[in-house]
């Protein structure tokens, strides 16, 4: 990407969107193009052809979406569906239309099959049944994956799919309800430090395993690949490495130093048992992380409690 080409990043506010921003202004990018939801619905099919008409971005990184964790998806599943769905029709057929040099899709780990075999490569996907709890959101990210691609097979455009693993750091959504697991636990836990509460209660059996990778390392990954990455079919974005809920939570314990018990709420859905990339291809293209999980959890503490 050249440095004085128009970058437009979508979802400029969120916690993906913020980290490829901050990325993009350090590598010195002069013209970033950011709107927010209520500037531009991107559901809004007219408006987001105008915007794209008006402003003739050259790059486009897809980080807007309606994002949560297993029960947001699971309670608000057509939302989940229709809001995906509508945001990523408007912007790819958009980017088609006026000549969008290269489009980064973002999607997500649970495109792939509940029961896949572990660590999933990028060949698995379509091979089996979606978890239930998140299967809406999952259709939409599959079908932003094949939209990328008939668009590539009948227009030639140079549109990519990256399938981040399981995120967390600056700007992460901690809504009690509708976040992810990492920073619904900074949150309980720090609330029950704060007062003086002798156990935090955590979803599930606490067995499932998930992998965790920082934002800003995820944004470096985007910004490598959307230099060096063109090919159909989707890429996997990950730190190879994943451990249950359960050590999660006490690892979580360990660095903001909160000595309480654990309690698990059994009626809470576990989701998929795990979820481990396979991130070879990533590696052998030359790009590894850099935040390691107990770095990581500390800084995305900092920034929960400069926020809260
Ligand atoms: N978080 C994870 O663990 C994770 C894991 C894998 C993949 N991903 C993917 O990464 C991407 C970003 O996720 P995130 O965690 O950064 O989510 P997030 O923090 O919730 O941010 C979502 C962003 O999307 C924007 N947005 C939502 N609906 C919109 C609409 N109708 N019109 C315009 N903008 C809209 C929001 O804009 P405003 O702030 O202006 O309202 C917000 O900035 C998504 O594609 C997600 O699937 C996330
Ligand atoms: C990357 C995301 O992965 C998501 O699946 P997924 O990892 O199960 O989503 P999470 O909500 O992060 O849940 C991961 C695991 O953590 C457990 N968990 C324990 N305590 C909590 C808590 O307080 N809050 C939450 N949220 N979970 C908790 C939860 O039961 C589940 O087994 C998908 O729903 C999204 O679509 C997206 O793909």
């Amino acid at each position: 990407m050249e440095k004085n080409a128009k970058v437009y990043v979508a979802g400029h506010r969120g916690m993906v969107g913020s980290a490829i921003y901050r990325k993009l202004q350090k590598e010195g990018f002069e013209h970033i193009l950011v709107k927010t939801s209520s500037e531009l619905d991107l559901r809004n099919q007219e408006a987001v052809a105008q915007f794209f008409e008006e402003e003739k971005p050259d790059y486009v990184f897809l980080a807007a979406a309606k994002v949560g964790g297993i029960v947001a998806n699971n309670t608000y599943r057509a939302d989940f569906l229709y809001e995906n769905l509508a945001i990523q029709n408007n912007v790819i057929h958009s980017a088609y239309v006026n000549g969008v040099k290269k489009l980064m899709f973002l999607g997500s780990s649970c495109i792939y099959p509940k029961m896949a075999p572990q660590p999933l490569k990028e060949d698995y996907l379509l091979t089996g049944t979606l978890e239930h709890t998140n299967e809406p959101y999952a259709i939409a990210k599959i079908a932003g994956i094949k939209m990328c691609d008939a668009y590539r097979d009948q227009y030639g455009c140079n549109f990519i799919s990256v399938m981040p693993t399981n995120l967390y750091g600056y700007n992460d959504n901690y809504h009690p309800q509708n976040s992810h697991v990492l920073p619904a636990l900074i949150r309980k836990v720090h609330e029950a430090k704060v007062n003086n509460e002798k156990q935090v209660t955590v979803w599930g059996s606490g067995s499932p395993l998930r992998e965790f990778l920082f934002a800003d390392d995820l944004a470096d990954a985007c910004y490598f690949l959307m230099e060096n990455y063109n090919e159909p079919n989707l890429i996997n974005i990950g730190t190879g490495h994943d451990l249950t809920i359960k050590d999660l939570a006490l690892l979580i314990k360990d660095v903001l130093g909160f000595d309480g018990e654990l309690v698990f709420d059994a009626s809470k859905p576990d989701g998929t048992p795990r979820k481990l990339m396979d991130v070879s291809k990533l590696h052998a293209l030359g790009w590894k992380h850099q935040i390691e999980l107990p770095e990581g959890i500390a800084l995305a503490y900092q920034d929960f409690e400069s926020r809260y």
